[in-house]
């Protein structure tokens, strides 16, 4: 666990910050003294958040954004700037996902998770660079994206597709801007329990279990795992790391291997 105070005086955009993985890491960054702005389309969820921040003694902006609206998404930072006058991390956490045959899947479910995945990701990514880049400053960009990026994704051939894009556009992107100061890297968690996800995609005790069975070290990650992860990745101590992607997995996407001896 990093000490208090790693992110003093940062102000640190969370997209999907109200549930999940972004909001255990609004947690984590506002325990560092991170000043944290939530962005999602419900609001409800992002008041429900920031509440628990301000209890826990941190300070969060509530800005509902539907980050496929490139106006929306203006408006986030704008609205940033106003209460807070800079922005030093932006994480792209916002995503939506389910599981449908891909030749079964509608033009519309393609579009609804692409354009929240990929698109909505440039979208942020681009209104926050020009901000650094009109201001001559730099930033940090984590990007949270899954394995199925390089592995594939049988059955969430949207989604897997979206985060190939996500992971290009942090390589791509970790180079283009490294001159400005702006480093972009990714986390890939493996299956997490306690979010949106499980009702999206293992909606049964039993699929579940059939996803624990894939993970190598027997269990499902935790949103805690990840928010400590991405602490260290926005932070000084990762420095000197960009256009890299954290795998956070129990060791899924590598497979169980045949070896039984050590069983
Ligand atoms: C496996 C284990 C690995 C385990 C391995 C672990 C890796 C896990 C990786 C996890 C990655 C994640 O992203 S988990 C994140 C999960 N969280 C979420 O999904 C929360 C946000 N989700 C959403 O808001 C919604 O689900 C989503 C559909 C994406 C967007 O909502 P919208 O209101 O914009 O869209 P809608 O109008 O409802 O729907 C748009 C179109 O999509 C279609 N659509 C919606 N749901 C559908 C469904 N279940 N099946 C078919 N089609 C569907 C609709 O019919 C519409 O098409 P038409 O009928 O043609 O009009
Ligand atoms: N949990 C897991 O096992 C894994 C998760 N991931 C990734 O982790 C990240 C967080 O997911 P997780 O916490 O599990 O799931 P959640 O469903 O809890 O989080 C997704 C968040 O995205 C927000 N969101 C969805 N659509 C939009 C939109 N159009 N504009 C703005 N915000 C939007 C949702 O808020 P709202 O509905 O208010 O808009 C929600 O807060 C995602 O990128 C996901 O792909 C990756 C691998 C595994």
């Amino acid at each position: 666990m990093l000490p208090a105070g790693t992110l003093a005086d940062r102000v640190a955009i969370i997209t999907g910050g109200g549930t999940g993985l972004g909001k255990a890491m609004a947690l984590e960054f506002a325990r560092l003294g991170a000043r944290v702005v939530l962005a999602s389309r419900k609001q409800e969820n992002l008041e429900k958040a920031a509440a628990e921040i301000a209890g826990r003694g941190g300070e969060a902006l509530v800005v509902p954004t539907d980050v496929r609206d490139p106006g929306q998404v203006d408006n986030l930072v704008n609205r940033t700037l106003e209460r807070f006058g800079k922005i030093d991390i932006l994480v792209n956490n916002a995503a939506g996902n389910f599981v449908c045959p891909a030749e079964e899947l509608s033009v519309n479910g393609w579009n609804a998770v692409v354009n929240i995945v990929l698109n909505g990701t440039f979208y942020c990514t681009r209104a926050v660079a020009r901000h650094w880049i009109g201001q001559g400053r730099g930033g940090n960009i984590l990007n949270i994206i899954a394995t199925y990026a390089w592995t594939g994704g049988p059955g969430t051939v949207h989604s897997a597709a979206a985060k190939a894009g996500v992971l290009a556009m942090t390589r791509t992107l970790a180079v283009e801007w490294a001159p400005r100061g702006i480093r972009v890297n990714c986390i890939a968690p493996g299956p997490v329990d306690g979010t949106g996800a499980a009702p999206q995609l293992w909606p049964t005790e039993e699929a579940r279990q059939a996803v624990i069975q894939a993970v190598p070290l027997g269990r499902m990650g935790t949103p805690e795992e990840i928010a400590h992860a991405a602490a260290y990745l926005v932070s000084d101590y990762a420095g000197f790391i960009t256009g890299e992607v954290l795998t956070i997995d129990g060791g899924t996407w590598l497979g169980r291997g045949l070896f039984k001896g050590s069983r």
